[in-house]
């Protein structure tokens, strides 16, 4: 029989899955699978408790809460030669993966993609070696926001309390940093607002930021914000959400496998939503490190669509 380890963070989006634990396992025994499960019970939790997944042999973890709790499964399974199949149950306020794959936000939808069993290899990336990120490494001091943000303010506002608290700190974060950025074989070198090195086309809910991201094809999408002011930054921010901010004069998008990010000035990573150390830092993408479970099916027919839009464009 295959076992799944169910890791759940009782404490993401707004704490409801704990009532619906008898259910999923269920679910899962019926599917086949001798199910257990492990609640978070602080920050770093959930990889340990992957780590210890891993060494015990599970097929599967099916990984519950937001992107937080994602990130911190894929590392600790990413240090294994051998690693288990990962699922996602999104619980959190943002689920920006989950977006990206289209994984359903019900826990029954996102289970009944787990069940059908449809898995895809994707690419994780590394920071210095030794930091996972599933979805995002940002930098600059506007992407700092997300982790600013206290938990129990998600839990009651949901994503309302981002905008909060971007509001909030819009005077000292729009600021730009010098740094140089050498991507594979090309350099930038200058004063930046942010960068964002993306793996999915979803970040912070801008689902268009990276609209040409594969989730498999060994290569970041790099968006590098060049020096601007506070107008010109709400306007970019607007244009990003529709998706029209690629050409942009102020605006650098390539891809790229490697990133190295240098400053004379103070540059700290937010990895996947969360403070994940500072610069100099290099980031290399993993091609296809962990075997998910995603709705094959679904992703096809959002790729048609885009395709047939784009073309009648
Ligand atoms: N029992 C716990 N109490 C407090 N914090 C926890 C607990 N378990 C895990 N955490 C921490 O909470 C962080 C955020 O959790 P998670 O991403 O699941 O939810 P979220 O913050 O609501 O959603 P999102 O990341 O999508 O905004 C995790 O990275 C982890 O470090």
């Amino acid at each position: 029989m295959k076992r799944a380890r169910i890791i759940y963070n009782p404490t993401s989006g707004r704490e409801a899955f704990k009532k619906h634990l008898p259910e999923v396992l269920a679910r899962l025994e019926q599917a086949g699978y001798e199910t257990s499960c492990h609640a978070t019970t602080c920050a770093g939790d959930a990889t340990e408790a992957a780590k210890a997944a891993v060494k015990r042999d599970f097929d599967m973890i099916v990984a519950v809460g937001g992107d937080g709790t994602l990130n911190e499964v894929v590392s600790g399974v990413s240090i294994f030669e051998k690693r288990p199949k990962v699922g996602l149950i999104p619980m959190g306020t943002t689920n920006d993966f989950a977006r990206a794959v289209h994984i359903p936000r019900t826990i029954d939808e996102a289970l009944d993609i787990i069940i059908k069993g449809d898995t895809m290899p994707v690419d994780v990336g590394v920071m210095n070696d030794d930091r996972y990120f599933i979805n995002i490494a940002a930098g600059g001091r506007i992407t700092e926001l997300t982790y600013e943000v206290p938990s129990k303010m998600k839990t009651v506002l949901g994503p309302l309390a981002y905008y909060i608290k971007g509001i909030e700190m819009m005077p000292t974060a729009i600021k730009a940093t010098p740094m140089r950025i050498e991507y594979d074989e090309n350099v930038f070198e200058g004063e930046v607002m942010m960068f964002l090195c993306g793996l999915t086309n979803s970040v912070g809910g801008f689902e268009k930021l990276a609209p040409d991201a594969i989730l498999n094809d060994g290569k970041f999408t790099l968006i590098i914000l060049k020096k601007c002011g506070i107008t010109d930054f709400v306007k970019l921010a607007s244009m990003a959400l529709r998706g029209v901010h690629l050409n942009d004069d102020r605006v650098i998008y390539e891809k790229a496998s490697r990133v190295s990010i240098t400053t004379t000035g103070e540059v700290h990573l937010n990895l996947d939503g969360e403070y994940g150390g500072d610069a100099p830092a290099t980031l290399q993408n993993l091609k296809q490190h962990i075997e998910m479970f995603v709705p094959i099916d679904k992703m096809l027919e959002v790729e048609i669509e885009n395709m047939t839009t784009s073309e009648e464009a």
